[in-house]
C-alpha cells in the first residue's frame, strides 16, 4: 500500500486455485454446507492466491458472505447483491427465524421484497479488502502479522475477480441478476464488462462509469483525514492501544456530507443549535452534531486501512481503462440493464446515469426523487422497490 499509483491493466484468467468453504465461526471446514442451507448466517470462501491488477499476488485469500434463498435446479435464479463503501454481507436481516438482525438493505431484500428470497437465491459477499469477514489489511498476513500497510492496492476489477471465484464455488454459471448501488455499482458495471456471459440481468443504481473529478477531489480528502492522523502510523496501528479513530471519523463526516443534498441539511437542520450547545462559545449547531454522530457510528464498525484500499479503488474506477475508453467499454455489456439515478444526488450526479444508459446497449431508467441525495438509494424504499419490481418482472427466471 506504500505506492499511491495502481495501473489498471489486464490480468490472465482466475487461474485454478482450489475454492473451499470454511465455517470459521466453527474453526473447521464445512464440507456438507449447500447454498440455501443456513440463510443470513456468514461463510467464508477461500480462493486460493489472487493476481491483481497492481501486478501482485494477494496469497491465501478469503471473502465473507451470505446467501439466501434457495437455487433452482436449473441454477437460473441467482442474485448478486454488492454493497457500496462501507457495506457488508449483510444486506438483509428479514429472513426468517433465528437471524434478526438488520441488514442494510432490508427494505429491498427479503421474503415478499422486490429481491424476494422466497423466489431468488440472494448472494452478498464483503468486499475485497473489506474489514467485515474478507481479507483486508487488517487480516493477517501469512507471516501471521496484521497485513497493515503491506496491504496491495486494489481495483474494482480485482474484487469482482474475488467475486467471481465466489460464484464459481457456488455453482452458479450466470446470475439473474447482479445489483450494486453507489460503489457496488461500480463493481455490479464491471461484472457486466468483464463477464457478460455471466449477467443476464444488470442494476446499476447510483453510480457511474467512471470517477469524475469531483469524486476525485472528495476521496482524497477523506484519504488525507486518515493518513494525516498521527495514529495512523503508515497503516501500521493494529498493535496499538489509540487507532486514527479521528482521522477515519473525519473521513466519514466528509463522505456523509456529499451523501446527503444541501437542501435536505439546510431543511433539517438550518441553523439550530445542538441542545443547550452555543456556537457562539465553542458548542455546536446541529449539523456538527448530526456528523459527529455518523463518524462515531462508523468507528464502531470499520478499519481505517480498509476505508483507504476501498476508498482508492473507487478512485482509480474507470471502465473504460485498457479497453478503447468508456463508450466502447460500455458497449460491450449484454445484459438487459436498469440504470436509477437520485435526481438529488450531489455525488453521483444525474449525467453520469445518463452516460451508462446512453452506452449499454439495452437499458431501462428510473429517476428516484428525492431530497435526501446519494442516500436516497438507501432511503427512497418505496421508490426503489417499484423501480426493481417493474424491471424484474419483464424478466422472471424460468421464463
Ligand atoms: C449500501 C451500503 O453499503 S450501506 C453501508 C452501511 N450502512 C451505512 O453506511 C449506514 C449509515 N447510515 C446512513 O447512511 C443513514 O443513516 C441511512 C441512509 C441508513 C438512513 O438515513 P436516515 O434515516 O435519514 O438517518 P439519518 O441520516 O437521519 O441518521 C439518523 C441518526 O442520526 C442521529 N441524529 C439525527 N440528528 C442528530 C443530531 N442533531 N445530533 C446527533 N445525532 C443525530 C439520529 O439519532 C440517528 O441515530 P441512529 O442511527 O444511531 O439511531
Ligand atoms: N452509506 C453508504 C453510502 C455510500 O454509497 C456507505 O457508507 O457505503
Amino acid at each position: 500500500m506504500t505506492a499511491m499509483t495502481s495501473p489498471i491493466s489486464p490480468v490472465p484468467g482466475v487461474g485454478t486455485a482450489t475454492l473451499k468453504l470454511v465455517d470459521r465461526s466453527a474453526g473447521s471446514p464445512t464440507g456438507a454446507w449447500r447454498p440455501g442451507d443456513d440463510p443470513g448466517h456468514r461463510r467464508f470462501l477461500e480462493i486460493g492466491d489472487l493476481p491483481l491488477d497492481s501486478g501482485e499476488i494477494l496469497p491465501e485469500t478469503h471473502l465473507a458472505f451470505e446467501t439466501w434463498g434457495q437455487l433452482t435446479p436449473a441454477r437460473d435464479n441467482a442474485v448478486l447483491v454488492l454493497h457500496a463503501l462501507t457495506g457488508d454481507s449483510h444486506v438483509t436481516g428479514d429472513a426468517g427465524p433465528g437471524h434478526p438482525t438488520a441488514g442494510w438493505w432490508d427494505t429491498l431484500v427479503g421474503p415478499g421484497r422486490a429481491i424476494d428470497t422466497d423466489r431468488y437465491f440472494v448472494v452478498a459477499a464483503n468486499i475485497l479488502g473489506g474489514c467485515q469477514g474478507s481479507t483486508g489489511p487488517s487480516s493477517t498476513a501469512p507471516d501471521g502479522r496484521p497485513w497493515g500497510s503491506r496491504f496491495p492496492w486494489l481495483t474494482t476489477r480485482d474484487a469482482v475477480r474475488a467475486e467471481s471465484r465466489l460464484a464459481d464455488a457456488l455453482g452458479i454459471d450466470a446470475f439473474h441478476l447482479v445489483i450494486g448501488a453507489s460503489l457496488g455499482g461500480h463493481r455490479a458495471l464491471e461484472w457486466g464488462v468483464m463477464n457478460p456471459e455471466r449477467v443476464r440481468n444488470l442494476a446499476l443504481v447510483a453510480t457511474g462509469a467512471s470517477t469524475t473529478a469531483d469524486q476525485l477531489a472528495w476521496c482524497h480528502l477523506q484519504e488525507l483525514a486518515i493518513v494525516g492522523d498521527p495514529y495512523f502510523l503508515d497503516g501500521d496501528y493494529y498493535n496499538h492501544v489509540v487507532g486514527p479513530v479521528r482521522g477515519l471519523g473525519l473521513a466519514r463526516a466528509i463522505a456523509h456530507t456529499t451523501y446527503r443534498s444541501a437542501g435536505e441539511l439546510d431543511t433539517r437542520f438550518g441553523r439550530a443549535h445542538q441542545g443547550q450547545e452555543d456556537p457562539a462559545v465553542g458548542g455546536r449547531y446541529q449539523i456538527e452534531s448530526y456528523l459527529d454522530h455518523h463518524a462515531g457510528k462508523l468507528l464502531a464498525r470499520f478499519d481505517a486501512n480498509t476505508y483507504l484500499i476501498v476508498n482508492h479503488s473507487m478512485m482509480v474506477h474507470d471502465v473504460g481503462a485498457g479497453r478503447g475508453g468508456i463508450e466502447a467499454a460500455l458497449g460491450t455489456v449484454t445484459a438487459r440493464t436498469l440504470v436509477v439515478d437520485v435526481d438529488s444526488d450531489r455525488l453521483f450526479l444525474p449525467a453520469q446515469a445518463e452516460e451508462l444508459a446512453h452506452g449499454i446497449p439495452d437499458t431501462r431508467r428510473a429517476t428516484i426523487h428525492s431530497l435526501h441525495g446519494h442516500d436516497g438509494f438507501l432511503i427512497e424504499a418505496d421508490q426503489m422497490d417499484a423501480a426493481l419490481r417493474g424491471f424484474l418482472a419483464e424478466d422472471e427466471p424460468g421464463r
